[in-house]
């Protein structure tokens, strides 16, 4: 594959097939569901669609009602509509969207069972609302607000929030002065009686997230600048609504997902060791009115979510090795109850989420690799509501082959696990290794993997591994750990064990063996291809090459250091040793590197150091930057072109035969 511009060929016409079988069936209606939300007694349930008109740009966002198994729209098809809160009364729905303004989120309430247009409540100055939640008493909602130019995370795509378009004549050069007035999140308050939104975080103090603690006060995340360094050394903080502001704990390592019960006594929040914004899954810790916070034993899951749903008892979802967990923990008993785990499906998008109805049943939209996503409410019995299901879906079940977990032994005896999807038939197949980002990250049983190209590469014969390495989240704080400092180290060999252990049970064909990876993922493909000659191809995505460089480059500085644990001031230093570019000599594996053009997080110039590395070496290398993409590779015709390229470099090095 030599061209440039691949629109037109045969495995372009082959992948847009694909996308337009799966999404055409569902133009106009969601295709897939997220945020799930009820109203406290249970009886109603909304949700977040993402919706396409035309297979072009992102899907736009709407709210949707569950009515059944229908999914009626609370919301219209102007702009985007997301997070549906309901009131604690049940009376309202409070949802985010920029319908006025494109890009730029307000808060919106809509009346239930009355006819009519959403109320618009008034536009919060220079900002973007990323969050809401009604206080207990339903007289206000809480709004986290980022400024309009503040950087985005990684897993939101990276980039910055949209700003308002400056004219400026094309020869003015991009001008970057660090942190300004942009840079920063805050928190406002909506008074329903009074009509009024007011700023309730005081200047200096960046909100991260928060909630409600009872009616007088919120809990937040906070630190004292806005960047996104500074959200690793975050605080927990108490704001109250006289704007007294008060530190209630920090942590060597992270802290995310604070949630209050209704009079705000109890508090939890998520403590654990993270590599990206908002991806916090770990121990939970919990305080009693007027203690300290304590750690509570959660047998053995990760904590991703966590819901008061009384006084006393609070909802939590995590993941346990493979497993997707929700269960409730009785602060006064210490008893902690599981009400479902599974293998086979999960849900949530970065991690699992859902919602919890005062009586204690649970709200998911639960998905597996065989299975579409459905709306289940599970209590003392399952029910099963609204789904994504149709001949689109149906498609994609037809030729995705099946997911199974698989586990092996890395050198030093450590036990590994992933979750293997193999095409129909017997093997040994060629394989792909799918790398995940992160590194603290894991992947759980989802349609797709949640990536649209794993049943395409299935579908065109090759078994995909998707591999949880040491570092991943689901097996305690200490395996997570093992990654910090040792990015590139111990973790390397994860992933070649797992080549071993597939070719010796006949599964892989060791000649037809490549890699691909995002982010994190990104950094070890290119790693991988310098330490061992077997990979036959590889596509490197939003990758880190050199360490030096990157944290030169990037938005997230405090993060290589913190995770390299080294100092790249310091000649010979892990930001050299560790770095794909520094060792590509050692590299024979075709390498197609891909980039977005607006990337802060990893931005392309890492692609194409490696990618001009391996020329030098006389090395095949491709670099594709897309020029309005951020971290990954999202929008159509983007993602087709993307998924044809990666089809095309792994059918041309590693042949998937017959
Ligand atoms: C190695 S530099 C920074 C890597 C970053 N971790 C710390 O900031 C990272 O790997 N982030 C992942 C996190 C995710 C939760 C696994 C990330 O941002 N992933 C993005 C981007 C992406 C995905 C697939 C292909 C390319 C990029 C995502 O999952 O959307």
């Amino acid at each position: 594959m030599s061209r440039r511009d691949v629109r037109g060929s045969a495995t372009w016409d082959l992948v847009e097939e694909y996308f337009r079988r799966l999404h055409e069936p569902v133009m106009g209606r969601p295709h897939k569901l997220l945020e799930p939300s009820c109203s406290a007694d249970g009886s109603r349930i909304a949700v977040t669609g993402l919706v396409y008109d035309e297979l072009a740009g992102l899907p736009r966002q709407a709210c949707f009602l569950v009515d059944g198994t229908d999914l009626r729209p609370l919301t219209g098809p102007s702009g985007s509509s997301r997070q549906p809160r309901f009131s604690p009364d049940g009376t309202t729905v409070a949802f985010l969207s920029d319908r006025m303004e494109a890009g730029r989120f307000q808060l919106y309430l809509l009346r239930t069972g009355q006819l009519g247009e959403a109320e618009a409540t008034p536009a919060v100055p220079a900002g973007t609302v990323e969050y809401c939640s009604w206080s207990p008493d339903g007289t206000k909602v809480l709004l986290g607000v980022a400024g309009l130019g503040a950087d985005l995370a990684g897993g939101q795509g990276s980039g910055t929030t949209r700003r308002p378009k400056e004219e400026l004549p094309d020869w003015h050069p991009r001008v970057e002065i660090g942190v300004t007035e942009e840079s920063w999140r805050s928190l406002w308050i909506h008074d329903l009686a009074a009509g009024t939104t007011t700023r309730l975080s005081p200047e200096g103090l960046n909100i991260w997230e928060a909630v409600w603690l009872g009616p007088d006060a919120v809990v937040a995340v906070t630190s004292p600048a806005p960047d996104e360094g500074a959200w690793y050394t975050a605080v927990l903080s108490r704001l109250g609504l006289d704007g007294a502001v008060t530190e209630l704990a920090r942590s060597e390592v992270q802290l995310g997902w604070p949630a209050a019960s209704p009079s705000g006594g109890r508090l939890a929040v998520v403590e654990a060791v993270c590599s990206d914004r908002w991806v916090v899954a770990g121990d939970l810790l919990v305080s009693a009115p007027g203690a300290a916070f304590e750690r509570v034993d959660t047998g053995g899951v990760d904590v991703t979510a966590t819901q008061w749903i009384d006084a006393d008892r609070l909802g939590i979802l995590g993941i346990r090795g493979m497993e997707t967990v929700a269960a409730v923990y009785d602060a006064v008993t210490g008893k902690m109850t599981e009400l479902w785990s599974s293998t086979d499906t999960s849900c949530g998008t970065r991690y699992p989420e859902a919602a919890w109805s005062a009586d204690g049943r649970v709200v998911l939209v639960e998905e597996g690799y065989s299975v579409s996503q459905r709306v289940v409410v599970l209590g003392e019995e399952r029910v099963e509501l609204a789904g994504i299901e149709h001949s689109g879906t149906e498609y994609v079940l037809s030729v995705a082959g099946k997911a199974e977990t698989v586990t092996w032994s890395a050198p030093d005896g450590l036990r590994i696990e992933g979750i293997l999807c193999l095409p129909a038939g017997d093997g040994p197949f060629p394989l792909v290794v799918n790398i995940h980002g992160g590194p603290v990250w894991g992947y759980r049983n989802l349609w797709s993997m949640s990536s649209p190209w794993i049943p395409l590469l299935v579908a065109q014969g090759y078994a995909v591994l998707n591999p949880n390495p040491r570092g991943s989240s689901g097996r305690g704080q200490d395996f997570a750990r093992l990654v910090f400092g040792e990015m590139g180290g111990e973790d390397t060999a994860d992933f070649t064990s797992a080549l071993d252990a597939l070719v010796e049970r006949g599964i892989v064909d060791p000649t037809r063996v490549g890699l691909i990876g995002g982010s994190y993922g990104g950094y070890m493909s290119s790693w991988l291809v310098t330490q061992d000659q077997r990979w036959a191809a590889a596509v490197p995505v939003s990758p880190v090459t050199d360490w030096y460089s990157q944290h030169f480059t990037s938005n997230i500085p405090y993060f290589d250091a913190l995770f390299l644990d080294g100092n790249p001031e310091v000649p010979g230093d892990k930001f050299h040793s560790r770095s794909p570019v520094a060792h590509a000599s050692k590299a024979r594996t075709p390498c197609l590197n891909i980039a977005g053009a607006l990337d802060r997080c990893t931005p392309p110039t890492q692609a194409q150091e490696f990618h001009q590395a391996l020329l030098e070496h006389g090395v095949e290398s491709q670099l594709a930057i897309y020029p309005q993409e951020g971290h990954g590779v999202r929008a159509f015709p983007a993602l087709i072109d993307f998924s044809t390229r990666v089809v095309d470099w792994f059918q041309k090095h590693m042949p998937a035969r017959g």
